[in-house]
């Protein structure tokens, strides 16, 4: 991104921000758990994480909003935790877009330019970059509507040029389609990561949707209680995830409990085989849901992995059917078939039925703690 405050310049290692060992507390409560992690230039990072994990004082530390008791934030190379938020030339953009009602889009978007500290432009470079940023997040024609009087996708828009128009040298999203539905929602994914390209500036993205998480981000970091759980690919993180809190958060993996005996994995009175022991203390069989195969009862021996259950229910979702299996301990096992791949199967309630997956496809996984990153 060009800037004419020459704040795009000095970075490190391709990286603009660093956490080293960070944490945050508010009396007794840790909301920041020595939290170290490097966010790359011009990438787009999602930060991933349940309710109360910390996400939103995470942003807020880092954009200076709150101050930290431990550690250390590097913006640029430059350590900034003496430096106050309105000199760290990051941008935040708020779940509820906090836009002024009584202006219009321009005046909306111009507001951030013309009062960003250091920055000295005449009206009318103002209103040439004002322009370019609302012709780029698609509102032009709408310019001198009233914020009340446009959509709420267009105001998010708004939201987002008003904070891209200073040329901030990190962009801090917090929920940002949180306000919109879902057909919306998904429309503005493809739109912020069109926007956040052609900028080449680094946008760091909160969300507690998995699904978001997984389509935005180059990056994902999984935060769990303060602590940094994973940080990897959208599609290592989906297929790898470290330990069962992140499996159980991408909401996409049966966990069954159990514990590893010799070569293979103890539980509902069998033993599985395993390709991989896992870590030391695993306790935890996981096995995605879209990777279970259906069958009638084996007679004989096991070839591979099998569990036999019984047909509980099947919910249709349009391009999946998801199935639900009771295991003889009682525990539920979900079975996900998308219809692109072939007829649905049919089950009947109450009927007893093998589950089989390929060995490789079972993960094993300690219940975890969170990881230092
Ligand atoms: N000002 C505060 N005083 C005391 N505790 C706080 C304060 N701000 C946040 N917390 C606590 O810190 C933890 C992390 O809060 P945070 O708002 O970052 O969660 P979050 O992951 O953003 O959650 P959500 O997705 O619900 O917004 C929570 O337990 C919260 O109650």
């Amino acid at each position: 991104m060009a800037s004419q405050t020459g704040r795009n310049e000095g970075a490190v290692g391709g990286s603009v921000l660093r956490l080293d060992r960070v944490s945050k507390f508010y009396g007794a409560k840790v909301a920041l758990d020595d939290v170290s992690l490097t966010v790359p230039d011009n990438a787009y990072v999602a930060l991933l994480g349940a309710s109360g994990s910390g996400k939103t004082v995470l942003l807020r530390t880092i954009a200076g909003f709150e101050t930290l008791d431990r550690g250390v934030i590097t913006l640029k190379g430059k350590p900034v935790n003496e430096v106050p938020a309105h000199r760290r030339a990051i941008g935040f953009v708020f779940q509820n877009f906090a836009l002024f009602p009584h202006l219009s889009v321009v005046d909306n978007v111009a507001f951030g330019l013309k009062n960003a500290p250091g920055v000295k432009l005449d009206a009318r470079a103002i209103d040439t970059k004002v322009r370019a940023m609302i012709e780029l997040v698609g509102l032009s024609g709408l310019e001198g509507r009233a914020v009340t009087a446009i959509s709420g996708g267009q105001r998010q828009r708004v939201a987002l040029a008003r904070t891209l128009v200073t040329e901030p040298q990190l962009v801090l999203l917090d929920e940002p389609l949180g306000a919109l539905d879902a057909n919306l929602r998904s429309r503005m994914c493809g739109e912020l990561r069109r926007i956040r390209e052609r900028l080449g500036v680094t946008f760091l993205h909160v969300t507690g949707s998995e699904t978001e998480a997984l389509a935005m981000g180059d990056q994902v970091i999984v935060l769990d209680q303060g602590r940094i759980a994973q940080i990897g690919q959208p599609d290592e993180v989906y297929t790898r995830p470290l330990d069962a809190r992140v499996a159980r958060f991408l909401n996409c993996y049966n966990l069954i409990e159990g514990r590893v005996e010799g070569r293979g994995f103890a539980t509902e009175g069998r033993l599985l085989p395993c390709a991989q022991i896992g870590p030391a203390g695993a306790e935890i069989y996981a096995l995605r849901q879209d990777l279970i195969e259906v069958a009638p009862p084996a007679q004989g021996p096991n070839e591979g992995p099998r569990l036999p259950v019984t047909f509980v229910a099947s919910e249709y979702s349009g391009p999946s059917i998801t199935s639900f299996f009771k295991l003889p301990s009682g525990a539920v096992i979900t079975v996900e078939n998308h219809l692109s791949h072939r007829d649905p199967q049919v089950f009947e309630p109450g009927r007893s039925y093998d589950l089989t997956w390929k060995v490789d496809d079972a993960l094993i996984l300690a219940r975890g703690t969170g990881a230092r990153a």
